[in-house]
């Protein structure tokens, strides 16, 4: 039997009340083989990720499950669901992140999947991380976006941003994803994590469309407690080495004040 792992949800809270960021990498089954996981499970070793959230919009190969299991066999990083929908909650996983997408109006998406997903998810054993998933407009038609129905919050809005996070935390919700959407355009802009990071308490991710050590530094200067990247790193795995070190900058500023 695995020995339990410790609290997701409050490792997170305290990383964030020492002001610690965290980085995970988002890995699509269905464009990950054994060979290239295996090639970021050996740059993980040398560069730190913090989480690696495993998701896709279809999840159509059949070793996402698999996939998990190699990670656990070779690496002690947390690894935490990103489901697009209720059947793809697959694989010996330490946790799950419930999302409601709460910028959307698409009840399926808010909470007919989680209905669906529930008994199951009670008998998984998975922790559960309740987390109010917010799309971005990033310039174009995300896969997220489209798949969900969903029309992303507009990117100049941050009092929108701002209300539709407060809601969320109001309604119990522990985290706040701040999405662009997988391969978006442009990422969300440093005044909408602001604006959520002045109005909630609850830890913030924030991702899509982080391709340049640059956009990452962006995003934390402006709030956000973990940066995920999922599509750069699919095609360039070596950024996983500039993200973790910008990740790494912030978090050795905040262990020498
Ligand atoms: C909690 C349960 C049971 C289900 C969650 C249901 C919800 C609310 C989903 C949110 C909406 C959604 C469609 C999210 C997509 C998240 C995701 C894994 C995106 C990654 O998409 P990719 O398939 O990698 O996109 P590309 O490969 O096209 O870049
Ligand atoms: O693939 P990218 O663009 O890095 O996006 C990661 C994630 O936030 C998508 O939901
Ligand atoms: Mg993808």
């Amino acid at each position: 039997m695995r020995p339990p792992t410790p609290s997701l949800y409050d490792a997170l809270r305290l990383r964030r009340q020492h002001g610690h960021k965290a980085l995970a990498v988002l890995l699509d089954p269905d464009n990950l083989d054994e060979n290239s996981l295996l090639q970021l499970l050996r740059l993980s070793a040398a560069h730190p990720v913090d989480y690696f959230f495993v998701g896709g919009s279809l999840v159509l190969s059949s070793h996402q499950a698999a996939l998990i299991a190699l990670i656990k066999e070779h690496s002690s990083v947390p690894v935490l669901l990103f489901p697009s929908h209720s059947l793809h909650l697959d694989g010996p996983a330490d946790g799950v992140l419930l999302l409601s997408l709460i910028s959307g109006r698409n009840p399926d998406f808010l909470i007919g999947q989680h209905v669906v997903a529930a008994p199951r998810l009670r008998a998984s054993g998975l922790q559960l991380l309740p987390t109010g998933y917010m799309l971005v407009d990033s310039g174009r038609q995300t896969t997220a976006s489209y798949m969900s129905g969903t029309t992303p919050l507009p990117a100049d809005k941050p009092g929108i941003a701002a209300c539709t996070a407060l809601a969320g935390e109001q309604l119990g919700l522990k985290l706040m994803y701040l999405d662009g959407g997988s391969g978006a355009q442009n990422p969300v802009s440093a005044a909408i994590i602001r604006a959520v990071r002045d109005t909630v308490e609850t830890p913030i991710i924030v991702g899509g469309g982080l391709n340049t050590g640059k956009k990452v530094y962006a995003a934390l200067a402006a709030g956000a407690d973990v940066v995920v990247v999922g599509n750069h790193i699919e095609a360039h795995p070596e950024f996983l080495g500039e993200v973790a070190g910008v990740v790494a900058s912030f978090n050795q500023v905040v262990q020498e004040r």
